[in-house]
Parts: C-alpha cells; structure tokens; sequence
C-alpha cells in the first residue's frame, strides 16, 4: 500500500503560492495551477493532480454539499446549483439477493442535472472563472455536457459540446439545448469527440472542462469523502468496497486521490482503505483488459458498443491515475453483459432507485464478482449509481412494462384488472 503516499510541497519558488499546485504523475514536476492554462504536463504530457498545502481531515469539514469540503479544494466556494449530498440508500432486498453484509446505494442521479457530473463543474467552471476565460467545452457521451450547460449556463459562459451523432440519450442532448450549450454532433465515437476538444483547447479555443482536466476530478472526489462520512455514521466503520462504473475512469481516479488524501491526513488507516472495484460494459471494456493483463495504460478499443451508452468510451484518458487505484486498494475490474446490466437497472428500480443504464453496471458488476466469490459474503459494499433514470427515458421504457391500453370507464378498468 505504500503507493497510497502523496509526496511533499514542491520548493520552486511561485508554484504553490495559492497553497495549491499541479502536480505531473509521469515526471514528478510541480505547476502553478493559475498562470497558464495547462491540462497536461507542460514538460512530458503526463497527467496532472491537484497537490495542497494541507490534508484533509474529517473535522475540518463544515457546510453542506461539495463545498463543505472545500478545505479538500483549491476555492472555498464556486457557481453552486447547488449539488452533493446525494442519499446512500439501502436496498434491503438487493442486498440479500446478492449476498453481501451490507449494500448500499451512493445515488449520484440526485445531482441537480442528474448526474456526478456536477460535483466536478461546480470546481471547474470556478477554476475557469479564475482563469479567466470565456468558451467552455467538452466532448460527451451526454452528462458531461448536460452538467457543462448548466454550470455553464450560471455562471454566464459560453458552452460547446461535441457529441458522437447518435449515440447520446434523450434527456441529456436536451438538458445541454435547453442550457443553450452549443452542440455539435460528430460522426464518431466519444473518444473521437474529446480527441477534437483537445485540438481546439491546445489552440486557445476554448477551455477543456472534461476529466482530464484535473480540478473537475477534485470535485468529484467528495463523492468519496461524502460515502465515507455517511457510512462510518451509520455502519461505525468504512466500506470494505466501492464499486461503480468506468467509463474515462475520472471517478477511479477520483476516490482514489480521495482515499490518498485521507491516509496523508491520517483519518483513514491505510487497512481501511476501500477496494476500488470499476465495472465496464462488455462491449467497452479497456479498463478490464488492462487490469487483467497487469498493463499500466489502457489500449485504444476502436470499435466501442453497449446500451449503456455513457460509458461507451474506448480509450480512457484517466486510465494512468486509475489503474494504480484499483491496484493499490485490492480491488480489481470486471466486465458485465448489457443484460446483465438491464436486469441490475430493474433489480434497482424494484428499490424504488431510479438510474440509467451505465449506473446499474455496477450492481451488475458486484452480483457477477459475488456469484465469482471475488466478493466475500462478510464485505460492506458500496455500489455507486452515477445517472438519474430520466437521463435515458428510451432505455427505461424498454426496460420497463408497456402500459396498456383501457376504454374510459371504470367498469372496463375494473374488468381489465380482473383478467
Ligand atoms: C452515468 C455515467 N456513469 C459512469 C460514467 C463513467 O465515469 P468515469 O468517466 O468517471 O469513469 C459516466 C461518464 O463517463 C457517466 O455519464
Ligand atoms: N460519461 C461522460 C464521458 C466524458 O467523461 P468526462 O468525465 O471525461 O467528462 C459524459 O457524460 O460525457
């Protein structure tokens, strides 16, 4: 577990003047995070993690939502909806049906656009107004731009968002109209869309507000922090696992930097660290592949399909902060049907829990590693659900029973339910 360790403050004079800097996970080089606009190492393109002068610890946070840990965050406050605070239900049922001690859900749909997108623009789109600048842009396979749109929207910035034509759910493509995102549909897959973004960020064009920019994941990171808290209040101890889907592998990536964090500030030991399990679709799957053949980076799949169309990304740009994650917890990756991944959307919905299709990978993901015996019957698990059910209506009708049809009278009601 010793890569759970966060290196010291950099002594170059300048780069940690706001008691926040960038820090290069290839070459171990250190960025004033304001100067330039930088997504990337400047010196070797490696990817960049926010590194503060001070470690988190559990009471030091004060407030509600993202920003009651904004000790954890390179601003106090930003353009709030506001968002966090999300429930972590239980699903009694589920639970025994999969056979672990405990199983909760973090609903990360109870987000004001619906999606965990939100906890990393309400930190991005501050980091752009310090910044300074005046397009914001993302590629998306629907969330990401929903919840661009809105921040954008707030805090009275323009908006791009490059789409894979006809691959995106309903819900969202409207959310980023009605947010008066402009959206341009690209003929190709997401991977193919972000591709672009970059292009257009590295010329000046516009500012990059996807994972890999490294501020959104410091928003998302309180995901972890928040399932921490509720669950040692409820339960008196940590999770022994989280399991939630992969598609670019920010939130891996993410809750790992959170769990990091939480050992250097010595609140979390680092036995109880929890396993970082990420599920893919069958049909989109790097992330399993590398894990499964010890590679430290993903390899590129061209050709990426799954109804779980938010994940249906092939080549994750978080992959190299991700996978020494999953390693370094214990946890480890797997790859689930997209039946199986429906039957986990019913099985939740039976709950009373609503969530689109990508949400649901990752109770399918736990039943397949339970029915494995890589998950223990003894283990406290927490499945992470990343998208409200509304996102992709299409999917949850046909997921769902057809309504039927019934003449006007309550004569006929009663005599169809009789039948
Ligand atoms: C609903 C939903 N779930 C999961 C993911 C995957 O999250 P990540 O890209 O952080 O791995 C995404 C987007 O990628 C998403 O929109
Ligand atoms: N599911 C994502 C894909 C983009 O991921 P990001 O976290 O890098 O923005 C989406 O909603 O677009």
């Amino acid at each position: 577990m010793a890569d759970l360790a966060l290196p010291d403050a950099p002594d170059a004079p300048g780069v940690a003047d706001d008691g926040v800097w960038l820090h290069c996970i290839e070459c171990g080089r250190d960025h004033a995070p304001f100067d330039d606009i930088i997504y990337t190492c400047p010196d070797c393109g490696g990817l960049l993690e926010a590194r503060y002068d001070r470690y988190p610890t559990f009471d030091g946070f004060d407030g509600r939502g993202v920003w009651r840990y904004n000790v954890a965050l390179p601003f106090e406050a930003g353009v709030t909806l506001p968002e966090g605070d999300t429930p972590l239900h239980r699903v009694p049922r589920l639970r025994e049906s999969i056979g672990v001690r405990n199983l909760r859900i973090k609903h990360e749909g109870m987000n004001p656009t619906g999606s965990f997108k939100d906890r990393g623009m309400t930190v991005g789109v501050r980091v752009a107004e310090e910044l300074g600048v005046d397009r914001l842009a993302c590629a998306s396979t629907g969330n990401t731009s929903a919840a661009l749109a809105a921040y954008g929207a707030r805090a009275g910035l323009q908006t791009l968002v490059l789409l894979p034509a006809g691959k995106v759910a309903a819900g969202k493509i409207a959310q980023a109209s009605l947010h008066g995102a402009r959206i341009l549909e690209v003929d190709g897959n997401f991977d193919a869309c972000l591709d672009i973004v970059q292009g257009l960020a590295d010329r000046g064009e516009a500012y990059l507000l996807n994972s890999l920019n490294p501020f959104r994941l410091e928003g998302q990171k309180t995901i972890g922090l928040e399932i921490l808290e509720a669950f040692r209040d409820d339960h008196g101890r940590f999770p022994d696992r989280i399991v939630l889907p992969v598609g670019n592998a920010g939130n891996t990536a993410a809750l790992y930097k959170c769990f990091r964090e939480l050992v250097a500030g010595g609140d979390l030991a680092e036995e109880d660290v929890p396993k970082l399990t990420g599920v893919q679709a069958e049909g989109a799957a790097p992330m399993v592949e590398a894990i499964e053949e010890g590679l430290e980076d993903t390899r590129r799949w061209e050709h990426v399909e799954t109804i779980a169309t938010a994940i249906r990304i092939g080549n994750p740009v978080n992959a190299p902060k991700a996978l020494p994650g999953i390693r370094a917890t214990g946890g480890t990756a797997v790859s689930v049907s997209d039946s199986g991944i429906t039957a986990a959307q019913r099985d939740l919905a039976e709950e009373g829990v609503g969530v689109e299709p990508a949400s649901a990978a990752s109770v399918a993901g736990l039943r397949k590693l339970r029915e494995e015996g890589v998950v223990d019957a003894d283990e406290d698990v927490v499945c992470l659900t990343t998208g409200h059910l509304l996102k992709d209506p299409d999917a949850a009708a046909a997921a769902g029973s057809d309504p039927e049809p019934v003449a006007n009278s309550t004569e006929a009601v009663l005599e169809h339910l009789a039948e």
